[in-house]
């Protein structure tokens, strides 16, 4: 087939490969005249493992174009801009109408329009009534969500759990389904509104679980318990699934914090009050809040404290930065008069992100420089540097109280301790303060 992509981010540029790879010629429209121009000299413009050399192998049967308009006949064009969080947690779809608009105004007649963006439920439909039924030239609409993760989107693309698609006319709905057939994916065929709906719902569910098990851990904390080995035992019955029960300082990223808020807020604008999402999302920003807390009470105050914060990419294998815990939390303990020095293996922080994380706060370029002088460290994103780290050095290069804040329970808290660090993780009490917990509930003094 035919196949047109608008927009070359993460989503866009793994399926255009992924769909040339499975031998459609693909146009990628891109609208950043800087992706842009990387594209054209064959070269991926973020980092996501393994996508390079793909798309080495690949690049004879791809195009890129500068816009929508600009692409060649198709039988499919995907849409896969981006759709950010506007300002109250509505989905600014800004970029989508402007790509659906140019799409419809140039697509040759009978071109099926596969929406690959998450996008609110009741999208597909007002796109259709507002752009493609007007344009007059039978353009089709699907809904085609997309589940891949940042930094194993290569894998997942090739072995999706599912293929949903959501149409109004069965003939478009096979012509896109056809496009991953190759897979052998479960296919899941349903209307516009429900295939919208099952993206919202996931990723809603997925960061159910991860605020339910971080309530958990903070409740671990208080009684005494450790929440490796409760995660553990709870993801033993295959009811509950092991996924999704790594307690820490909260989901990050480009889609669980602004999907969760824009479903909440959909579910409000029709009048519902979606009080478990809700409460998903505050434990999730409390999370974050939870490590400041901690720090100030452990440094006896945040001004003038010196705090190194390890990861900056909302988890390891992606250098994406948006709405990640450790530059929020960054950015916390700037604005609580800390100096900050945050550094990251492979995020390449934007401008944008770069003043996010505010006066007080200095990127650097190693880990030592870092760390040195540091009161603290809060490792905010497990990635390998970190967990491989010769922490005897990180302690020594320190000053004290040689606090240690683990935000992804990815150290060995025992050791951290034995290194003479006191350690804080989520739902862990090792060493000498577990003892002491633990004689404080037995009504003894600790040994
Ligand atoms: N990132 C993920 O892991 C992931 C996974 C599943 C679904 N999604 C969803 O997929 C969509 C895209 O996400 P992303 O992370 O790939 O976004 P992204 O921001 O990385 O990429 C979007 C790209 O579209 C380009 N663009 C915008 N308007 C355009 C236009 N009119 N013509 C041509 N190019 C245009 C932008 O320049 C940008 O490069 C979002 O709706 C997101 O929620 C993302
Ligand atoms: O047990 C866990 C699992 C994840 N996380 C955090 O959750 C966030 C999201 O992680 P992950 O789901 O691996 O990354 P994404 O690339 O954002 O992928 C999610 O969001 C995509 C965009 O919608 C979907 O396509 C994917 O299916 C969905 O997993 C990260 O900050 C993780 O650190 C936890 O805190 N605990």
């Amino acid at each position: 087939m035919h196949v047109g992509v608008v927009g070359a981010g993460y989503v866009g540029l793994v399926a255009a490969v992924g769909l040339a790879a499975a031998g459609h010629d693909t146009a990628v429209a891109e609208a950043d005249p800087a992706k842009l121009a990387a594209l054209r000299e064959g070269r991926v413009p973020f980092y996501e493992p393994g996508l390079q050399e793909w798309l080495d192998s690949v690049a004879a049967r791809m195009t890129f174009v500068e816009s929508a308009g600009s692409l060649p006949p198709c039988d499919v064009v995907l849409i896969a801009v981006g759709t950010p969080s506007g300002p109250s947690g509505q989905t600014d779809l800004t970029q989508v109408r402007q790509a659906v608009r140019e799409v419809a105004a140039t697509a040759r007649p009978g071109t099926v329009v596969a929406m690959k963006s998450t996008v609110p439920p009741g999208t597909g439909l007002e796109l259709v009534r507002a752009y493609l039924e007007p344009a007059g030239r039978d353009l089709a609409y699907v809904s085609n969500p997309e589940f891949l993760r940042e930094g194993k989107a290569v894998d997942d693309w090739l072995h999706p759990d599912r293929v949903v698609v959501g149409a109004a006319e069965p003939g478009a709905g096979e012509r896109v389904a056809e496009l991953y057939r190759h897979l052998g994916a479960p296919l899941l065929m349903t209307d516009i509104t429900s295939a919208e709906m099952v993206k919202y719902a996931s990723n809603a569910l997925l960061a159910t679980k991860i605020s339910f098990i971080n309530e958990i851990a903070n409740v671990c904390e208080l009684v005494g318990a450790h929440i490796d080995d409760v995660a553990r035992g709870v993801g033993m019955d295959p009811r509950l699934g092991s996924h999704f029960l790594q307690a820490g300082i909260g989901y990050g990223g480009s889609c669980f914090p602004k999907d969760t808020r824009a479903l909440d807020f959909t579910a409000a604008l029709n009048g519902y009050s979606f009080e478990l999402l809700t409460a998903v999302i505050e434990v999730n920003r409390r999370q974050r809040i939870r490590v400041v807390q901690r720090l100030h009470e452990a440094l006896g105050g945040l001004a003038g404290r010196s705090v190194a914060v390890l990861g900056l990419s909302f988890k390891p294998g992606t250098d994406d930065t948006r709405e990640s815990p450790g530059v929020e939390i960054a950015r916390m303990l700037a604005g609580a008069g800390a100096e900050v020095r945050a550094y990251d293996p492979v995020a390449r922080l934007s401008q944008e992100a770069e003043q996010v994380l505010g006066p007080g706060a200095r990127r650097t370029a190693t880990l030592a420089e870092a760390v040195a002088g540091a009161q603290a460290v809060v490792v905010a994103t497990e990635w390998q540097e970190f967990r491989e780290a010769d922490w005897a050095a990180v302690r020594r290069a320190m000053e004290r109280p040689w606090v240690i804040f683990d935000g992804r329970n990815c150290l060995d808290g025992e050791a951290m301790e034995s290194l003479g660090f006191t350690y804080f993780a989520v739902g862990r009490q090792v060493g000498r303060r577990r003892q002491a917990a633990v004689a404080a509930r037995a009504g003894r003094p600790c040994e």
